[in-house]
């Protein structure tokens, strides 16, 4: 099978890069070979490499920075996917995308199915359900994997940040009222791999029978103050930590109180998923 995989230099895309090795000819492609903000460039790439998967991890990420520049992370996050999804349903290809938990607008507590209503309360969760909507009625065969607050050992991401700030600093004050699961990126990617090579192993293509939006993201939940507080725990850097209110900690973009996601649906189908705390232990070491 020869497989386009995206966004290669970002968390999620290097994990991928590695755990889908197995499924076939991966053939990665970075921003210097196909920039999503250049939709006819992402065309022409699909049609030169003829793939038989695309899987797309690459995304407009910065969530505050988006809020002042909506086309751009609208373009990236809606338009180029929705130019995957056309080109891959011309080519009888399939689309493995990502999405995230921040299309809710996660004012009510509980864990959310796929089914439940979505109001994203920010530009970049605005043009991530774009995306997913797009692809969605495009009529590819697809996975879209709504994944949440993930992390890892490179990249940009909060493990890394609160690992350099507690660091620095004698204190850090941390939002304690926004619940979540943190998400390691090789939990991610290895799901992603053993959802594709199960399904190949049943002699019959994924798309046929699981085609569809799927949550994938730790079991368990917590907020970015107990978050904190395991990093520390697990890295052994000492700092003092303060639990602090979202409106104590400003931002551009507003963030949803209670974005966990219900993985019921892609646990019963396909595979088991970590414990959060687990994973990070994992990942520490
Ligand atoms: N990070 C998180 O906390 C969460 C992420 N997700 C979703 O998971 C997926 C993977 O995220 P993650 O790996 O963390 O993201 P990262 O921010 O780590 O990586 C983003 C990737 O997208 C690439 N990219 C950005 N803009 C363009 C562009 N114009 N053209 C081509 N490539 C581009 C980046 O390339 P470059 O290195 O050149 O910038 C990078 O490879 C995304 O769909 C994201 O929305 C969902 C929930 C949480
Ligand atoms: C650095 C810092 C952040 N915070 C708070 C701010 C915010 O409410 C929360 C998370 O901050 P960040 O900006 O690092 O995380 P954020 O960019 O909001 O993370 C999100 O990224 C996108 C891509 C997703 O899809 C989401 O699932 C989620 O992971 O932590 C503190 O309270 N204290 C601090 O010192």
């Amino acid at each position: 099978m020869k497989i386009l995989l995206t966004g290669s230099t970002g968390q999620v895309g290097h994990e991928l890069e590695r755990s889908l090795q197995g499924l076939g000819e991966v053939i990665a492609v970075d921003r210097g070979r196909m920039d999503l903000s250049n939709l006819d460039q992402v065309r022409d790439v699909i049609r030169s490499v003829r793939p038989q998967l695309i899987v797309n991890p690459a995304a407009y990420t910065a969530v505050d920075k988006a809020e002042s520049e909506p086309e751009l992370a609208h373009r990236i996050n809606a338009e180029a996917p929705a130019a995957m999804a056309a080109e891959a349903k011309a080519l009888g290809a399939a689309l493995v995308h990502y999405s995230t938990d921040y299309v809710f607008d996660g004012r009510s507590p509980g864990a959310r199915v796929e089914t439940d209503t979505v109001g994203p309360l920010n530009v970049y969760g605005a043009s991530k359900l774009a995306g997913e909507q797009a692809i969605a009625a495009s009529g590819v065969p697809h996975l879209i994997l709504r994944t949440s607050w993930v992390y890892g050992m490179r990249g940009k991401n909060f493990l890394l940040t609160m690992m350099r700030l507690a660091k620095e600093r004698d204190e850090l004050r941390i939002v304690d009222d926004q619940h979540g699961a943190p998400t390691w990126s090789r939990t991610i990617a290895d799901t992603t791999a053993l959802i594709l090579a199960q399904a190949r192993a049943g002699g019959q293509p994924w798309w046929e029978r699981n085609s569809g939006l799927y949550h994938l993201a730790s079991e368990g939940r917590t907020t970015w103050f107990g978050f904190t507080q395991a990093i520390l725990e697990e890295t052994g850097i000492d700092c003092r930590l303060v639990p602090i209110t979202t409106d104590q900690y400003p931002l551009p973009a507003p963030r949803p109180q209670y974005s966990v996601l219900d993985t019921s649906r892609l646990q019963e189908r396909f595979v088991r998923l970590p414990d959060w705390r687990e994973a990070l232990r994992l990942c520490v070491r």
